[in-house]
């Protein structure tokens, strides 16, 4: 049993300190000279292998840099990583749990000396400001602690509670299952690829990792931290690709037994089909986990602090360009407040600086041509169908640099029905929609298919304690933004088409990865 200090989610760096922002300034300046122009290749069973082809990561706030790159897998590729998984499974499973925490808790030293390394690296790579970025690395760090104290819950014979019974010994074995697939997203390009890979790894699995293809470096970076805490050849095979040949490889596999993705709605549902056909030669029924897409709703009421509710609003619908999948992009008010608080949301919004990551910007670019075009068209959309409050413009290029650049953009009077009410966008892009009165907000708040993270700003307490019920979210928050869920205090995980609420970074999450074995001995 592991003897360290109860697990306390990592605290954020303060950037309105100077001397933060130079130290910021500094790692960037280091990860430049170190870090870009850096190729990742793959690691299989412990081994770099190089590709012929790779995938570039392109700097989003200046298009015109390839920030590095990493191999490209094949098919070829991802079958010896599978048969070197497998391979690896057969010791990986006997370690006890302690000693695979000690290797996640080494980890999480190891990062925590690098914090601001990955950090820079992520604001050119992806784009994030400071404290974005700097939020993730933490998480980063807080679901290796964390999982490292969670796998202790599940080791030995008397892990579960049973009953006694006479004449007999009986209990529950927490089993690790074998060897998955985590495909991960390029917005979260630390924390949940990390934290997908740490958790089935912790749990005694072997872990194929594929990242998104805009975000290679930074998992390559965390990649090699993982290897150097210790972990044995083959546990973890590193195999960025693309997702629709080796995501797609893997997760028909008869040989995968688990796949946990976070991504976007229609890939999770794909995947979810295709991985249910079983193939010739497989023996279980694969696990599936899929945490999906949101379109993240909070209510104002005519009760709420609007000074609250409009910092709620500006946090949740604007941090990292709204590119979270717990973003706020519907905010729903009440009638009888509605022009108080549109009027000082679209005021707050209109001062967000727009610029680079690197700049610290409010706003930067969002991540890649693909996100550039789908946002725009539903801008264009939305022009039909609701008010133009703010923004509305993709101007492509900020400070004399072509960049993936899209306006903060608010649309009022949205009908709850329309397009851009009920569609994830996936930027910077809010849908104000007016409410008659609270059970309106609330209906209309529960009118999308989606069901991920939602918020209410009101001190009406019945009306509070109905949404706690009533309102269909994974991650319900009260007077305050509806992002930002930290490890061990918030579990994360969507409702309905959001996903499988798997709830990472919660107390039961290792549980996913293992199976369960009731032994039975009579005396
Ligand atoms: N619920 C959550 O916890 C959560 C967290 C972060 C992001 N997201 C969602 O992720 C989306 C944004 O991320 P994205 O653009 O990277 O999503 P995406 O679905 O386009 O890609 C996610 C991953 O899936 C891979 N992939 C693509 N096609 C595949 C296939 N056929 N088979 C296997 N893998 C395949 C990609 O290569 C990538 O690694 C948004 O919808 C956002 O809401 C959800
Ligand atoms: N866990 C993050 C969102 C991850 C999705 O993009 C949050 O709570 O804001």
């Amino acid at each position: 049993m592991l003897k360290i200090q109860d697990y306390r989610p990592e605290s954020f760096i303060d950037f309105t300190q100077a001397d933060n922002v130079v130290a910021y300034q500094a790692a960037l300046k280091k990860v430049r000279t170190e870090l870009v122009g850096k190729h990742y290749p793959l690691i299989i069973d412990g081994v770099r292998v190089d590709t012929a082809e790779k995938l570039e990561s392109i700097n989003p706030c200046d298009t015109s840099e390839i920030v590095g790159s990493t191999a490209k897998a094949t098919v070829d590729d991802a079958q010896k990583a599978l048969d070197g998984a497998w391979k690896a499974f057969e010791s990986w499973k006997k370690w006890t749990p302690d000693a695979r925490a000690r290797i996640l808790l080494k980890a999480s030293a190891l990062l925590k000396a690098r914090r601001l390394e990955a950090c820079a690296l992520m604001s050119i790579e992806v784009g994030k400001n400071y404290a974005e970025a700097d939020v993730e690395v933490a998480e980063a760090i807080d679901f290796l602690e964390y999982y490292a104290r969670s796998a202790m819950k599940y080791s030995g014979f008397g892990a579960a509670e049973t009953t006694w019974y006479a004449g007999e010994e009986n209990g529950l074995m927490f089993m690790p299952i074998g060897v998955g697939v985590s495909i991960s997203p390029w917005n979260f390009p630390c924390a949940i690829y990390l934290g997908m890979l740490a958790a089935p790894i912790v749990a005694g699995n072997c872990v194929i990792a594929k990242p998104a293809e805009d975000s290679g470096l930074i998992a390559g970076f965390v990649t090699d931290i993982m290897l150097e805490a210790g972990l044995p050849a083959g546990v973890l095979q590193f195999l960025p690709g693309v997702g629709e040949e080796v995501g797609e490889y893997l997760t028909t596999h008869a040989k995968t037994r688990f796949i946990t993705f976070t991504g976007s709605r229609g890939v999770g549902l794909h995947i979810n089909e295709v991985a249910a056909k079983v193939q010739p030669g497989q023996k279980w029924i694969k696990k599936v986990i899929l945490e999906l897409g949101g379109k993240d709703g909070m209510i104002v009421d005519e009760t709420a602090d609007i000074e609250t509710a409009v910092t709620a609003a500006v946090q949740g619908a604007f941090g990292f360009n709204g590119q979270k999948c717990s973003a706020m992009s519907r905010l729903i008010v009440v009638d009888s407040v509605y022009d108080e608080v549109v009027n000082q949301f679209v005021e707050r919004a209109g001062k967000l600086k727009v610029g680079t990551g690197e700049d610290n910007a409010n706003v930067t670019a969002v991540v890649n041509e693909e996100s550039f075009e789908k946002i725009g068209k539903y801008i264009g959309i939305g022009k039909g169908e609701a008010k133009l409050l703010l923004g509305g413009e993709t101007p492509g290029e900020h400070g004399g640099k072509q960049g993936y650049y899209v306006q903060p953009t608010i649309f009022g009077d949205v009908p709850a029905d329309a397009r851009i009410a009920q569609e994830e966008i996936f930027g910077p892009v809010i849908s104000v929609i007016r409410a008659r009165d609270w059970q309106d907000a609330l209906d209309i708040a529960n009118s999308t298919e989606y069901g991920l993270t939602g918020g209410v700003c009101s001190r009406d307490r019945a009306r509070l304690e109905q949404a706690r019920n009533e309102f269909e979210a994974g991650n319900l928050y009260f007077n305050r933004k509806i992002t930002g869920a930290i490890v061990g205090v918030q579990p994360f995980g969507g409702y309905n088409m959001s996903g499988t609420d798997s709830k990472a970074g919660g107390p039961d999450y290792l549980a996913n990865f293992m199976q369960l074995k009731t032994v039975t001995e009579r005396w």
